[in-house]
């Protein structure tokens, strides 16, 4: 069967049923094959081993029937929150697990819009949680972990608001039925970010099983922060990149090493405000940050992070895509490492490129789609040429689409023609870190049947 990306995805089975939200498709997780030989080291200052015994020697009764267990990741990501209920089956002892399905919901704004109020942002994942208390049967709450990762809008508050939030959360997770491990929230490292991501897209597409591996890259572009994450094929790659940029990788006795950075402030959000002049500016309040990227009579006001912001167009000055090129290009230019080796690859790329690939029509909201790096500066010039006549979108969608050009193009250094695949879903599975999470959650737990 083929995936809808047109991968080969041998160990897909593709037959796919979906009552209600509940998105079923069967995929052995050959990945556990993967994962039972193998670690995951990260190979900066602290080490740190993942994987070992991903799915150990099972402890089934011999005579066990299929087994269904659940996993919940929650993502309290910059700009929301969404909660990611994962089904696995187990058929019999000697089969592994296979990922049946997934249960996605989400609500907005993100955790960080509650930094002064940390008991109502716990309000919003409660609320969440009970979606999953109807999706686990109840004798098996006890058995389902529950976990919260924060990104990118929880790692530029202060250390205390922060805290302050996430010992909310897990107020709310302890008064749950669910099995609260350890550690069970906590602000996620960018890098992890970046390979949960990747570990999710090449299980997703298949390519973590079997002799002939074509890793795909991945790029995410969240509110906050944007990652890129690919295995370098060239030594060269290897020998110029930074160390921490670098991690080791090991299955099937080889190792490979990923290339994976996060970068706090570059994403979509955080790149409004530094186009603006407003990142990491004290006392926003009152004042009015302007750019050319905006419409000219435009005076508004944006919440962001649990602040405030009014912004405008330049009332006098020249507006159009190459003065907000020229503005962007400041957030961006120099920023950025520039591996040589991702000028000729392709990319898979989700988030915001894939949101405002919709919103521009570039592709569709169900099926995404391939998309060149000049598609997005080709809709760029489009818009911010034309602003009057997209007015009824975003005020910002000017500066957005440039800022993603100009991110591909200058900040990572892709082609004009470099490849994107815009993915939001495989197989009926959201391309998010959550399952790559989840994933290392199980294996931690020791949790199959
Ligand atoms: O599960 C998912 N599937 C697809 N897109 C997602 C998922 N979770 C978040 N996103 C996308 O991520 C972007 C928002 O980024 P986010 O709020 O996670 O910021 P951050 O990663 O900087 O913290 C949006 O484009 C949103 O659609
Ligand atoms: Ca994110």
């Amino acid at each position: 069967c083929e995936s809808v990306v047109g991968f080969c995805c041998f160990f897909f089975f593709c037959n796919s049923v979906c009552p209600g939200n509940m998105a079923y498709s069967r995929l052995p997780i050959l990945l556990a094959l993967a994962f039972s030989s193998l670690s995951f080291v990260l190979s900066h200052s602290n080490r740190e081993t993942w994987f070992q015994d991903f799915f150990p020697p099972n402890v089934c009764p011999v005579n066990a029937k299929a087994n269904t267990f659940y996993g919940i990741m929650f993502d309290a990501g910059s700009t929301g929150t969404r909660i990611h209920i994962y089904t696995f089956v187990q058929k019999s002892p000697e089969n592994l697990p296979e990922l049946e399905g997934e249960i996605f919901e989400s609500v907005k704004p993100g955790l960080s819009a509650y930094a002064d109020q940390p008991e109502k942002g716990a309000e919003t994942v409660k609320r969440l949680l009970d979606v999953a208390i109807e999706a686990v049967p109840p004798h098996l709450w006890k058995k389902t972990p529950v976990v919260l990762k924060a990104t990118a809008g929880l790692r530029l508050l202060s250390e205390e608001k922060a805290q302050a939030l996430l010992l909310e959360v897990r107020e709310v997770f302890e008064e749950s039925p669910f099995l609260v491990p350890e550690d069970s929230v906590s602000i996620m490292d960018g890098s992890y970010e970046g390979i949960l991501a990747w570990i999710t897209v090449n299980f997703l597409t298949g390519q973590l099983s079997g002799q002939n591996q074509h890793t795909v890259g991945t790029l995410d572009l969240g509110g906050a922060s944007t990652q890129i994450t690919f295995l370098p094929r060239f030594e060269e790659t290897l020998k110029e990149t930074p160390g921490d940029f670098l991690t080791s990788f090991e299955m099937f006795n080889s190792t490979y090493k990923l290339y994976t950075h996060s970068y706090l402030g570059f994403g979509l959000k955080a790149a409004r405000l530094a186009a603006l002049g407003a990142l990491n500016i004290e006392a926003v309040d009152g004042q009015m940050f302007r750019s050319s990227c905006l419409p000219k009579q435009l005076e508004a006001e944006w919440h962001f992070g649990g602040v405030k912001y009014r912004y405008g167009g330049k009332k006098e000055g020249e507006t159009g895509f190459k003065p907000c090129y020229l503005e962007v290009l400041k957030v961006v230019k120099g920023k950025l490492h520039q591996p040589d080796e991702i000028r000729g690859s392709s990319f898979y790329a989700f988030s915001y490129y894939y949101d405002r690939a919709v919103d521009t029509n570039l592709i569709d909201y169900e099926q995404g789609g391939v998309l060149e790096v000049k598609d997005f500066e080709r809709k760029a010039k489009e818009v911010c040429d034309n602003m009057e006549r997209y007015n009824s979108a975003s005020p910002f969608l000017c500066m957005d689409l440039t800022y993603i050009t100009a991110l591909l193009k200058e900040g990572f250094g892709f082609r004009d023609n470099t490849l994107l695949q815009l993915t939001k879903k495989v197989n009926n599975i959201e391309t998010s870190w959550t399952l790559g999470a989840t994933f290392h959650l199980l294996q931690s737990l020791g949790i199959t049947c």
